[in-house]
């Protein structure tokens, strides 16, 4: 792997790429907050009257459907176009996609117009896949494993490197697989944590050659700070300031030393 996940910090550091997030508003704030301490350089800008003109100048696009509404939509689409015509990198979070009709339409929708990476919870990925779902709000009900052989077949499908994320994290691109270990038991218990490292796979993916290694170079530091930050925090409270300290003081050295990152032998079709 020569493009590690320290590698893809040392050159998102040198040159903070532009990334536009499109997200919920729940996770606005701690999104913007966890690129900036990781080292890149947030944008919420949403609206379709602008979004598709952003897209074009931006390293990269997010897309998370977590408070989506018709208006939000058109300016996803928007903006994915617009990336896609200047041939730069989106992210698909499908925040609860298993819920409801709409959210199961939206998430159709965008899926097939091929995200660079695809990240959820294995309740999402299950559902996004075409499988049943334990999962009923935002928060996963499944196990990662349940969801493996899904996240394959939708890679395969829509040519996207697809992200499962959970106690032990899965990335697969249909083809190659991985899983990163690490993280602290107080990140579900802070929203917006997957919505944040969606965001950080985008800033990731705008330095990286490859968004395989861009999705494990995002699953690392989200681990390796995770694991640090659980280290004195006394609960869910004091764990969220120390994640933003940790993000921001891992070093690329450290965090290729530290990562735990395990390939997962090629499965054939
Ligand atoms: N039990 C756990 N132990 C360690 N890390 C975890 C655990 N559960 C989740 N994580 C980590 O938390 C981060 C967010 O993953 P999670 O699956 O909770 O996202 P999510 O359900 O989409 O979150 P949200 O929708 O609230 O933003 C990932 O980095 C993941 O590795
Ligand atoms: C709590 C919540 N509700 C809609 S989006 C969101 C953030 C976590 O996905
Ligand atoms: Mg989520």
């Amino acid at each position: 792997m020569t493009e590690t996940p320290g590698t893809l910090l040392a050159a998102l550091r040198a040159e903070p790429p532009l990334v536009q997030c499109i997200t919920n508003y729940v996770a606005m704030n701690i999104a913007a907050n966890v690129l900036l301490a990781a080292g890149a350089s947030p944008a919420m800008v949403a609206d379709a009257e602008e979004s598709g003109e952003f897209a074009r100048i931006a390293g990269a696009l997010t897309v998370n459907i977590g408070t989506l509404s018709p208006p939000f939509v058109d300016g996803a689409r928007a903006a994915i176009a617009g990336a896609e015509a200047a041939g730069r990198p989106w992210v698909l979070d499908p925040v609860a996609c298993q819920a409801t009709a709409y959210r199961r339409r939206v998430s159709a929708e965008l899926a097939a117009l091929r995200p660079t990476i695809i990240r959820g919870n294995a309740s999402e990925i299950l559902s996004l896949a075409g499988e049943a779902s334990r999962g009923q709000g935002v928060d996963g009900r499944d196990p990662v494993a349940m969801a493996e052989d899904g996240a394959r077949r939708l890679a395969r499908k829509y040519a996207s490197v697809v992200v499962v994320t959970g106690a032990v994290d899965f990335v697969t691109d249909g083809v190659r697989a991985a899983r990163v270990e690490g993280g602290s038991p107080f990140m579900p218990m802070n929203t917006a944590m997957g919505c944040s490292l969606t965001c950080l796979c985008g800033a990731y993916a705008a330095v990286a050659g490859d968004p395989f290694d861009a999705a494990i170079g995002a699953l690392a530091h989200f681990a390796v700070a995770g694991s640090h930050a659980h280290e004195g925090a006394a609960g869910p409270g004091s764990f969220a300031p120390r994640f933003l300290d940790a993000l921001h003081a891992v070093t690329p050295e450290r965090l290729d030393a530290e990562a735990s990152i395990q390939s997962v032998e090629e499965v054939s079709e």
